[in-house]
């Protein structure tokens, strides 16, 4: 079922798995293309494995496997492999983000499927670029966070190094993976070329550190951690300030401007009800106010402990002072605004009942997401076996038997 978008019409198989993979093909059928996921009979994909409750879908798979279709088959067989082979031939575009080597050691690698579809636009997820020493290295998010910059950024100062709570490893391959392949069909459209993208989540974590090479050559050393501050110790107010009732994510972030001629700071003292700051000395740079920022800071928290998170963001915010609430998905889930805007999505689970789960970010005026849920494990195998693969009836009545599909 191609959906309708600026990507209906185009086919995907799908190899992918977990989350950095999936949020790339995910993307492409939010945006209309018909993705063919392939998954292990009987088993699926490990990433639909439910701890708590095997029988029914893990949530994270429901989140990352919308608005695809799923076919089985086992790839380590022949005959399997001869089927998946011919949809090879059929389909734009390929995905994986299997361990290094997997595709090549089951004959699907980018030569193999060059050879049977000369314009393929064939895209690979890895943890690390595949030219060099980590190239057979495994990668889970974290990992490849690691080896990205990320963790050394992250943490209280002098303590050790933190991960964040966010997948940005995966999700943001992912992201990236779904740009190259729409940009590498837009060029198999000019330039009749089909192309491999390699996609390592070490480098693009580097990219999503890009700003702290600004610390890094002004001050020659790599940036510290900082907690809730900037990577430059010259701006203040910069931080998490507790507010009503003052649970554990009762706070908001504060962050006034280190560029001359803001009047964010004089703004805040403002609406603080410290006006006689504007004058302090101690106060009047940004760099004075981070070397002061211990007597500051306690004078900024006395006024947000007065107000709730989301007042406290209110208020600043129309006073032009940049300000966020600390949102937990708690809120974000019961936050009516996201629904309605659609960055949160309500689907029905047949054994989970409603969710309510992130959707695709972008706001396109020509492009309305029509949000289906994760398929059942091989409910579009026949389907695609017998209408692309050529398979009879009584052909694929006996493969499955087999459990090859
Ligand atoms: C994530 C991994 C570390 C997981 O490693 P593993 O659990 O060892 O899985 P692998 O993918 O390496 O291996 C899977 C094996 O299953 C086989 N396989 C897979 N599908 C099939 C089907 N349909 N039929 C038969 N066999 C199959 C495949 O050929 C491999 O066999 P053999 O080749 O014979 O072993 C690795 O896949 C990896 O480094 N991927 C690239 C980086 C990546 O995308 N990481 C982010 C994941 S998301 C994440 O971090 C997160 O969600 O958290």
């Amino acid at each position: 079922m191609a959906g309708i978008g600026p990507l209906s019409g185009y086919k995907v198989l799908d190899f992918t798995q977990f989350e950095s993979g999936t949020v790339c093909t995910e993307t492409l059928a939010w945006l209309g293309a018909e993705v063919w996921k392939v998954e292990r009979p009987v088993k699926g994909e490990l990433g639909r494995y439910s701890v708590e409750e095997p029988s029914v879908d893990a949530v994270g798979f429901v989140i990352l496997n919308m608005n695809k279709e799923s076919i089985t088959c086992n790839l380590k067989d022949p005959e399997g492999l001869r089927l998946i082979r011919k949809l090879v031939e059929q389909v734009d575009v390929v995905v994986e983000n299997m361990g290094p080597g997997s595709m090549d050691k089951l004959g699907l690698g980018y030569e193999d499927c060059k050879k049977l579809n000369e314009k393929i636009v064939y895209a690979q997820i890895k943890g690390f670029g595949t030219d060099g020493p980590y190239a057979e290295y495994p990668a889970f998010n974290p990992i490849a966070a690691a080896v990205g910059g990320m963790p050394a950024v992250t943490g209280q100062p002098g303590e050790m190094p933190v991960q964040s709570g966010l997948n940005i490893a995966d999700s943001g391959a992912g992201y990236m993976c779904a740009l190259s392949v729409i940009a590498a069909l837009l060029q198999k459209e000019k330039q009749g070329i089909g192309q491999k993208i390699e996609v390592a989540m070490q480098d693009v974590v580097i990219g999503f550190g890009r700003s702290n090479w600004e610390p890094y050559y002004r001050t020659g050393k790599p940036p510290k951690r900082v907690g809730n501050g900037m990577p430059l110790e010259d701006v203040a107010p910069a931080g998490m300030y507790a507010c009503k009732p003052y649970g554990e994510n009762d706070y908001v972030h504060i962050y006034c401007s280190r560029h001359p001629g803001s009047k964010q700071f004089e703004n805040l003292c403002n609406v603080i009800g410290r006006s006689d700051l504007i004058e302090d000395t101690r106060f009047k740079t940004p760099r004075s106010r981070y070397l002061y920022k211990d007597i500051l800071n306690p004078i900024i928290e006395g006024w947000t402990r007065e107000h709730t998170k989301q007042d406290a963001m209110d208020i600043l915010c129309r006073a032009d002072i940049p300000a966020g609430a600390v949102f937990d998905c708690d809120d974000i889930t019961k936050d009516e605004y996201l629904r309605r805007r659609g960055t949160m999505v309500e689907i029905e689970h047949s054994k989970r009942g409603k969710l309510v789960i992130p959707g695709f970010a972008p706001r396109m005026s020509e492009n309305h997401v029509e949000y289906r849920l994760s398929p059942e494990l091989g409910s579009y195998s026949e389907k695609v076996f017998k209408e692309y693969a050529g398979l009879s009836d009584e052909d694929y009545e006996a493969l499955k038997a087999k459990h090859i599909i």
